[in-house]
């Protein structure tokens, strides 16, 4: 039976048009041939529509992004735009309002890639960073703005709500994953409100998972094992600012930013789900043609996976793999990379 797949595209600003341009290059050459067929709306957003415009994300664009079936975007920032009017106005706007409550970032150390620690040993890990809550909600303000008395508050938002389902989520795929392992990490020795809701609720929800073994992390500690010892994580289920940063951090550990994919899922399908690199839009390159486009190209691949296309998602990753393992110090361009990806799916 034929599929048909409506994807929005938004290129967003940087490097972004860059990558998605060969994101959708390896996307079209996975689905040659096969019955599912793809149309993608482009749309316009990001630091040149808020200069012709003042618009970040108008209500009828974000409406009819609801109609598609997935989303893939590059990413968002311009060093023009006054910081976070696009981080805030178009991406979290987007996470929030689709009920993104999963965001998946996934890392492994592919045969061959560069790592900068000695030991790496195997890294093969997700992290299930929390979506829609945390300090990113935007419940903060400021008094006395630019006076030596002034106060500045970021409130961070945890529901008994928001922490279930995204713990039930990181639970499930830790079921599924050969080495059953959740470590949820936070910092319930300082942030005792908020940490001790998040250690609730993994003792209540874990008991449905008794074949899952648990260990907890502060989020300092944490870094350090990530640089010493990342073979001991499988799934790493944290707040929305740790999984933030954490996710940075595993994108070095396993070969850099360049290659680091990401998925902002809406588990529960009431809105389409979003897939973007970890990556920014990297004004200290763009333009130039050298970003690596490989996080797009495997966020496709989460995409794929998402809409049940596991074996042309597969596919994807295996060429990225076998591409890495061949890389060696070659130094090539955007366009390159994406068209011996394209043409590896393809074969
Ligand atoms: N999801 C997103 O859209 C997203 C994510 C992070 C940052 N941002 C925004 O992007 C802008 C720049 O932020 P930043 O500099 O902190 O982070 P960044 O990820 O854009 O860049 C950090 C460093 O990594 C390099 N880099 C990033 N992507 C690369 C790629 N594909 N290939 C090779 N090198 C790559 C950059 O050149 C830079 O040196 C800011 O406006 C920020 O808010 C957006
Ligand atoms: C740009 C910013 C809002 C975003 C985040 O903090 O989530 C980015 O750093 C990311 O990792 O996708
Ligand atoms: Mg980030």
């Amino acid at each position: 039976m034929s599929r048909s797949l409506n994807l929005a595209v938004i290129p967003g600003d940087g490097i972004g048009t860059e990558v998605v341009t060969e994101g959708l290059k390896v996307l079209d050459a996975v689905l040659t041939g096969t019955d599912v067929k793809v149309g993608s709306t482009t749309y316009d957003l990001g630091a040149r529509r808020w200069h012709a415009t003042g618009e970040t994300l108008p209500d009828s664009v974000l409406e009819e992004l609801r109609g598609h079936n997935a989303i893939l975007l590059g990413a968002v920032g311009d060093p023009d735009v006054p910081s976070g009017v696009l981080e805030r106005g178009l991406l979290l706007r987007l996470r929030f309002e689709l009920d993104h409550y999963v965001n998946l970032r996934p890392s492994r150390l592919f045969p061959g890639v560069t790592t900068p620690l000695a030991n790496p040993g195997e890294i093969d890990f997700v992290v299930v960073r929390e979506g829609t809550e945390g300090p990113y909600v935007g419940n903060g303000g400021a008094l006395r703005v630019g006076t030596p008395h002034e106060v500045a508050n970021e409130v961070s938002v945890n529901t008994a709500f928001g922490v279930e389902r995204v713990v039930r989520d990181a639970f499930a795929r830790a079921q599924a994953r050969p080495r059953r392992k959740l470590t949820y990490v936070h910092k319930h020795n300082v942030l005792v409100h908020a940490g001790h809701l998040w250690r609730r609720t993994v003792e209540r929800v874990g008991q449905e998972f008794p074949e899952v073994a648990v260990d907890y992390l502060h989020v300092d500690a944490a870094t350090i094992f990530f640089v010493t010892d990342p073979g001991r994580f499988d799934v790493i289920v944290t707040d929305n600012l740790f999984g933030d940063i954490l996710t940075d951090l595993a994108a070095a550990i396993t070969g850099g930013i360049g290659l680091a994919a990401s998925g902002n899922v809406n588990p529960d399908r009431t809105a389409p789900s979003m897939f973007e690199p970890v990556h920014g839009s990297a004004p200290d390159i763009a333009g130039q043609g050298v970003a690596d486009p490989t996080a797009t190209v495997l966020s496709v691949s989460l995409l794929l996976d998402h809409l049940g296309l596991t074996e042309q998602a597969a596919r994807i990753t295996d060429a990225v793999a076998a591409d890495l393992g061949e890389r060696g110090t070659s130094t090539r361009r955007t366009a390159d990379i994406g068209d011996a990806l394209a043409a590896r799916v393809t074969a």
